[in-house]
C-alpha cells in the first residue's frame, strides 16, 4: 500500500536538483518538494489518533483543516535557542539572555545529527519559499522536514514561488536553510546544549538546526530572526508587527508581543490585511515578510473573530486542539487541555480582501499593543516622538500563557522593540531606525492597552475586544488625533477625553478600579519597574528619550 502510494505521490515535476541534497549528505530517496496540499493531507492522515501523543500525526477537522500535534513542546523555547559565535558574529551580536552563544563545532555536530535523522525517515519534505514580498530584498528560504504538518505550515507561512520562480530562483543555492529534525531529541552531551531541545542558528553560514521541538512557530520565528540580522544591513527595519491598509491607502502598524492582539486586530473588515506578525520597512514602504498568518485560537468564536474563524478550512493547519467529539471532528476552541497556545496557520488570501502583493506605503499610524496585567495603563494614549522611542525600547507587556514554554499566567515583562527574543543586534539599533523613519514620514504613535481593566489580573477583566476595536476605528477616522486630551499621571501620557463607542469612564483606568489608593500604588509600582528596566539603556539613549519615561 505504502509502496503504491509513494509511486503515486512523488511526482518529479518539482524535483530538487540532486546536488542540492548531496551537498548536505542527504540521500533520502523519498523527497517531496513543495507538495500540493492534498498530497500533504494524504500523508498526514495516514496515522490519525495514534495513542502516543509524541508520534500521532493527526487528522482533519469538520471544516477541512489539517489537525496536528506538536508533542511535548507546544510553544517556543527561547531558553534553548543558540547562536553560533564566530569571528563575524562576535562583535556584531547582542550577546546575553536572548542570544546565547554556541561554538561552530557544536552547531556542526547538531547539524550532522539532524541530517542523519532526515536521512532515515520514510520521507523528506522540502519547502522552498520567499521571506519578504518586496522582490528587491526577499530571501530564498529552504526547509527540510519530515512531517507533512510542518511542510504545509511552512508552505503557508513562506511566500509561495510559482513553478517558474522555483526553477529560476531555487535551483542553486538559497539564502537560508532550516534543518528541522524536531522529533529527535537534542544530545545533551554536546557542549552548549542545555536540554533535550536545541534551536541553533549559524548566521554566518545562514542555516538553522531544530532538535527536540516540533512546535511549528519555531521555524517561522527562526526565519524572522534571520531577517532581523540581514535586512537592517540593507537599511530595512524589521518589525514585530501586523499591518493593514485603509480605503485611502493609509497604513497602520500594530506592534506587540505574543497574545497582545496583532493578528486579531489586524483582521478588520474595514481594512485590507497586509500581514499579521512580521514586516519590513524599506524606503519603498511596508512589506510583509510572510505568506500566511498564525493566529491564536483559544476561545475562538465566529461572533468575536469571524475572519479568522472562517479561515479554518482546507489548507489551514490547526495545531494542538482537541475535538468536541471525535465522531464529528468539530473543534473545541475552549479546550486548553493540551495548551492555551492552540494555533491555526493559513495563507494570507484566506482573509477576505487581504493585499496581494502584501505591501503598502509608509505608515500613518503606529499602535503599540500592550497587554497590561496590572490593569493601570489607559486603553489608549497618544505618544510624543520621544515617548514613542521610550516605549519601543521598553516593550512592556504581560507574557500570556502558552506561546513560550513555562509561562502559566500573565507575567509582566519588558521585551525591547516588542520582540526582544528575535533581535540578534542591539535594540537601540532598531529603535534609532524606527525614530528616523517615523520622523521622515510623520507617523503618529499610540499606546493601546489590550490587557486588564477594572483591576489587575485576577481582579479586573481583559479589555473588551469591542472597545479596543472602537478605539482603533477612532484613530483611523482621525477623531482621536483631532480630539481633546487629559494628562495621565506618572506616565504623562495624553489620554483622549472621548472615543465614539467607548464608555467615557474607562478611558482613565482609575475610574474602573474600586480601590483608588490601590490603583495609585499599582501605577507607581509599574512606573518604578519601567525605570528599573530602562537603566540598562541609560547610556545609549538620548536625554530626551530618558526624560520621556514615567516620573515618580
Ligand atoms: N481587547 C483585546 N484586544 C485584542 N485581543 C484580545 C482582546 N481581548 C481578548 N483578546 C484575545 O487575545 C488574543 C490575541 O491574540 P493574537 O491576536 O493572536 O495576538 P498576537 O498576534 O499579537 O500574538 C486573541 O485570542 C484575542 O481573542
Ligand atoms: C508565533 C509566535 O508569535 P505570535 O504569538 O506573536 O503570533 C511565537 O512567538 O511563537
Amino acid at each position: 500500500m505504502l509502496h503504491h502510494l509513494r509511486k503515486f505521490m512523488y511526482s518529479t515535476s518539482k524535483a530538487l536538483p540532486l546536488e542540492q541534497l548531496t551537498r548536505w549528505g542527504l540521500h533520502n530517496t523519498a523527497v517531496i518538494r513543495n507538495a500540493s496540499t492534498p498530497e500533504l493531507y494524504e500523508i498526514h492522515a495516514m496515522n490519525p489518533f495514534s495513542a502516543d501523543p509524541e508520534t500521532r500525526q493527526g487528522s482533519i477537522s469538520n471544516t477541512g483543516a489539517m489537525v496536528a500535534y506538536s508533542g511535548k513542546r507546544t510553544g517556543r523555547s527561547p531558553k534553548d535557542k543558540r547562536v553560533v559565535l564566530d569571528e563575524q558574529t562576535e562583535q556584531e551580536i547582542w550577546w546575553g539572555n536572548v542570544n546565547i552563544p554556541i561554538s561552530k563545532k557544536s552547531h556542526n555536530l547538531l547539524e550532522q545529527i539532524a541530517l542523519k535523522f532526515l536521512n532515515t525517515r520514510p520521507r523528506l519534505f522540502v519547502v522552498d519559499g520567499y521571506a519578504g514580498w518586496d522582490p528587491q530584498s526577499r530571501l530564498r528560504i529552504r526547509v527540510f522536514c519530515t512531517r507533512a504538518y510542518h511542510a504545509l505550515f511552512m508552505q503557508n507561512m513562506l511566500i509561495k514561488p510559482t513553478n517558474e520562480q522555483l526553477k529560476k530562483d531555487f535551483s542553486d543555492d538559497v539564502d537560508f536553510h532550516i534543518f528541522n529534525a524536531g522529533p529527535m531529541a537534542a544530545p545533551k552531551l554536546v557542549e552548549g546544549v542545555g536540554s533535550e531541545t536545541c534551536v541553533s542558528v549559524n548566521l554566518t553560514d545562514k542555516k538553522m538546526v531544530i532538535l527536540g521541538t516540533q512546535y511549528a512557530g519555531e521555524m517561522k520565528k527562526g526565519v524572522f530572526g534571520v531577517t532581523h540580522y540581514m535586512f537592517p544591513k540593507q537599511g530595512i527595519l524589521t518589525l514585530h508587527s501586523s499591518a493593514n491598509e485603509g480605503e485611502d491607502g493609509d497604513v497602520t502598524l500594530l506592534f506587540g508581543l505574543s497574545g497582545t492582539g496583532k493578528t486579531t486586530l489586524s483582521a478588520d473588515p474595514k481594512r485590507k490585511l497586509i500581514g499579521d506578525d512580521e514586516h519590513g520597512w524599506s524606503d519603498n514602504g511596508i512589506f510583509n515578510i510572510e505568506g500566511g498568518c498564525y493566529a491564536k485560537c483559544v476561545d475562538l468564536t465566529y461572533e468575536k473573530e469571524p475572519e479568522i474563524y472562517d479561515a479554518i478550512k482546507f489548507g489551514a493547519v490547526l495545531e494542538n486542539i482537541e475535538f468536541l467529539s471525535k465522531d464529528s471532528r468539530e473543534v473545541d476552541y475552549n479546550n486548553i487541555s493540551i495548551t492555551e497556545n492552540t494555533r491555526v496557520s493559513y495563507p494570507l488570501d484566506f482573509i477576505p480582501g487581504a493585499k496581494n502583493p502584501a505591501v503598502g506605503g509608509h505608515p500613518k499610524n503606529i499602535l503599540f499593543l500592550t497587554c497590561d496585567a496590572y490593569g493601570v495603563l489607559p486603553p489608549v494614549s497618544l505618544l510624543t516622538p520621544e515617548q514613542a522611542m521610550y516605549h519601543f525600547i521598553t516593550g512592556y507587556t504581560a507574557k500570556v500563557a502558552g506561546t513560550e514554554m513555562g509561562v502559566k499566567e500573565p507575567v509582566a515583562t519588558f521585551s525591547a522593540c516588542f520582540g526582544e527574543a528575535f533581535l540578534p543586534l542591539h535594540p537601540t539599533l532598531y529603535a534609532t531606525m524606527l525614530a528616523d523613519k517615523m520622523k521622515q514620514h510623520g507617523t503618529k504613535c499610540w499606546l493601546i492597552n489590550t490587557g486588564w481593566s477594572g483591576g489587575k489580573y485576577g481582579v479586573g477583566k481583559r479589555m473588551s475586544l469591542k472597545n479596543t476595536r472602537s478605539i482603533i476605528d477612532a484613530i483611523h477616522s482621525g477623531e482621536l488625533a483631532n480630539g481633546e486630551f487629559d494628562n495621565f499621571e506618572i506616565f504623562n501620557l495624553r489620554i483622549p477625553k472621548r472615543v465614539t463607542g467607548v464608555p467615557d469612564q474607562i478611558l482613565h483606568p482609575k475610574n474602573t478600579w474600586t480601590n483608588k489608593s490601590e490603583f495609585d500604588r499599582t501605577l507607581r509600582s509599574l512606573g518604578e519597574k519601567f525605570q528599573q528596566n530602562f537603566q540598562k539603556y541609560q547610556n545609549k539613549a538620548s536625554p530626551e528619550v530618558i526624560n520621556a519615561g514615567p516620573k515618580l
